[in-house]
């Protein structure tokens, strides 16, 4: 029950809808078994042939307690599920704010299929537990102890058999329902967790799998996986209609026990037989209030699975948020600097390290490169400039304070980043370069597209998406514009023209750092071209810096920078 703790907390936060449905729901219960107690005793009266008043009031009676059921089972209905929906949609918030800082060493360590079974498809599950899990029992326990107490009035013999009802279909099969219930349930979850990362993949895939010639075997395997998860399926059914039909014999028994020994206390003359039929009817009416908790059991494992894996995730970002600053950053005119000392970093779970010792300082206003082999860690250590990780052990500081003091969207509002896979909307061209700020006129984007020779692309032109209509180079430029349009102090560019033609690269660059003239840039390069103009050069290899200093001062070294250099001479232009 501890993991569904939030999920109670969360359904308090707005309590009046839920004290509503409650409150009608109970109406709704007493009110059919008065109808049927009423038109019982009624037709039983009437063959006595009472005074024509006595029938009156008794017709009456039935017309006002038919209209209050009808009204309060509407108004449960309408109440229960404004209560449901307003829940889901706190979860839903609650749960993706926790889980938004987390990003993207969530990515790390759960499948984006799982995530989004878990963002989707748990968050939904939890819909049913208000609706189906919580307050059912709470209306069948009011509606069954005030039925008891009504029939305890005519018979106690008869309410002590209605009681023992009660607490057979209201609590001890539920019990039983629940322990078996329980294996079902996870493993629906497990296998429909399974469909949902088999899914994403294949369609993640599609391309290569199918180039590759290996579609129809990921196809079979999901195909497998979803016959799977249908038997299961089709298992849960079967033992709720299982459930249901023993909750519903038990109750059949206990309304044949009522007329059995009611007719027998009659032939005692300890019950007035004209009470006998009411009795009945009660018995067998107020049954209906029990026939939710058959489900219950398997909606009650369903909740507190989804919410033991959503909060599994929550738990985790509360542990990180709680090492996340909160200082805001002195606000300069002039671009920021940054210093990283004894930098070292491990990525979750890795032994060895990927960034070794690192100390670094990138003073306001100047240009460095970041140069090295695949693999050498320059990306991640633009990610960890970024506070995107935090180093595992050393400093990083923006302005002289340590980013782990600092709040994320302070630290972030003059960065102006290009990485190496950026992501495009589905939309157009300027709902893509509106995201580097609302105010940003066309005249401006139309020029900052023409700047970076994407004149062919206007503002209206639809984007795929992650771009999939576009080729990596206009990707590449269009992830510029975006960054160029943001006017940040600090641009951190990680290979960003990669895909681009050696002539439009040169353009592109040149007007980029005429805009960023008094701008603090860090470039992470495979080329070693265009590299004199950069105030310091860091080369990186296996996670330490190796070299520094400016391309004057490496190539005078004749180590490491000047030996790749020479390569790259050779490789064009021999
Ligand atoms: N998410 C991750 N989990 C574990 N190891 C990772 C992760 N991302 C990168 N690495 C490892 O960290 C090392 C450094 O990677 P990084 O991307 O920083 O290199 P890089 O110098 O930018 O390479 P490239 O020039 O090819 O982009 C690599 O050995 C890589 O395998």
């Amino acid at each position: 029950m501890t993991e569904l703790k939030f999920v109670i907390k969360t359904m308090f936060i707005e309590r009046k809808d839920m004290y509503i449905s409650i409150l009608f729901g109970v109406l709704a219960g007493i009110s059919t078994v008065a109808v049927f107690a009423d038109s019982a005793y009624l037709v039983s009266k009437a063959a006595l042939l009472p005074p024509l008043y006595i029938l009156v009031i008794f017709v009456a009676l039935l017309k006002l307690f038919t209209v209050i059921r009808a009204f309060s089972r509407y108004a449960e209905r309408y109440y229960s599920h404004k209560a449901t929906f307003t829940i889901l949609s706190n979860l839903r918030t609650y749960f993706f704010t926790k889980l938004e800082p987390l990003a993207p060493s969530l990515f790390q360590r759960f499948r984006s299929g799982d995530l989004l079974a878990r963002v989707v498809g748990d968050v939904e599950s939890l819909q049913h537990f208000f609706l189906r899990v919580y307050y059912p029992p709470i209306v069948m326990l009011v509606v069954f102890l005030t039925t008891i107490i009504f029939t305890a009035i005519f018979s106690l013999p008869v309410a002590l058999i209605l009681l023992t009802g009660l607490i057979i279909t209201g609590f001890c099969l539920p019990l039983i329902f629940a322990m078996k219930q329980r294996g079902i349930q996870s493993n629906i979850r497990q296998i429909r967790t399974q469909l949902s990362t088999d899914t994403t993949e294949l369609l993640y895939a599609f391309l290569d799998l199918k180039l590759y010639q290996k579609l129809s075997i990921k196809e079979k395997a999901l195909s497998q996986t979803s016959d799977v998860y249908i038997g299961e399926q089709q298992d849960r059914g079967k033992q709720e209609q299982l459930n249901f039909a023993i909750n519903h014999w038990v109750s059949l028994v206990t309304s044949w026990s009522v007329l059995a020994l009611g007719a027998y206390l009659v032939s005692l003359r300890e019950l007035d037989g004209v009470f006998l039929a009411m009795l009945v009817l009660v018995s067998l009416t107020v049954f209906e209030t029990a026939a939710p908790m058959t489900e219950a059991p398997s909606y009650f494992e369903d909740s507190r699975n989804a919410s033991s894996r959503l909060f599994s995730i929550i738990d985790e970002a509360q542990n990180q948020q709680k090492l996340k600053g909160k200082n805001s950053l002195v606000e300069l005119n002039k671009a920021p600097e940054m210093e990283c000392k004894n930098v070292n970093f491990y990525f979750p779970g890795e032994s060895r390290p990927t960034l070794c010792n690192v100390c670094l300082v990138l003073p306001s206003g100047s240009k460095t490169a970041i140069v090295g082999p695949s693999g050498s860690g320059k990306s991640t250590l633009l990610h960890l400039l970024l506070n995107l990780y935090p180093p595992s052990s050393g400093t990083i500081k923006k302005q002289g304070q340590s980013l782990a003091d600092l709040d994320e969207d302070q630290l972030w509002k003059n960065i102006s980043p290009v990485l190496q896979s950026n992501h495009f909307f589905y939309g157009t061209v300027r709902d893509n370069l509106k995201l580097a700020g609302k105010n940003i006129s066309d005249e401006e984007m139309i020029e900052i597209l023409s700047s970076v020779k994407l004149d062919h692309l206007s503002l209206d032109s639809t984007i795929l998406e992650k771009g999939g209509n576009l080729s990596g180079g206009e990707k590449q430029r269009l992830a510029i514009a975006r960054a160029m349009l943001k006017k940040g102090s600090l641009l951190l560019l990680d290979e960003p023209t990669s895909s681009v033609d050696p002539i439009t690269e040169q353009r592109v660059m040149n007007r980029l750092f005429t805009q960023a003239k008094g701008n603090t840039i860090v470039l992470i390069s495979h080329k070693l071209t265009g590299l004199e103009r950069m105030d310091q050069i860091i080369v990186m290899d296996k996670g330490t810096i190796i070299e520094s200093g400016t391309f004057h001062d490496l190539m005078e070294r004749k180590g490491y920078f000047y030996e790749m250099k020479k390569i790259e001479k050779s490789v064009f232009y021999n």
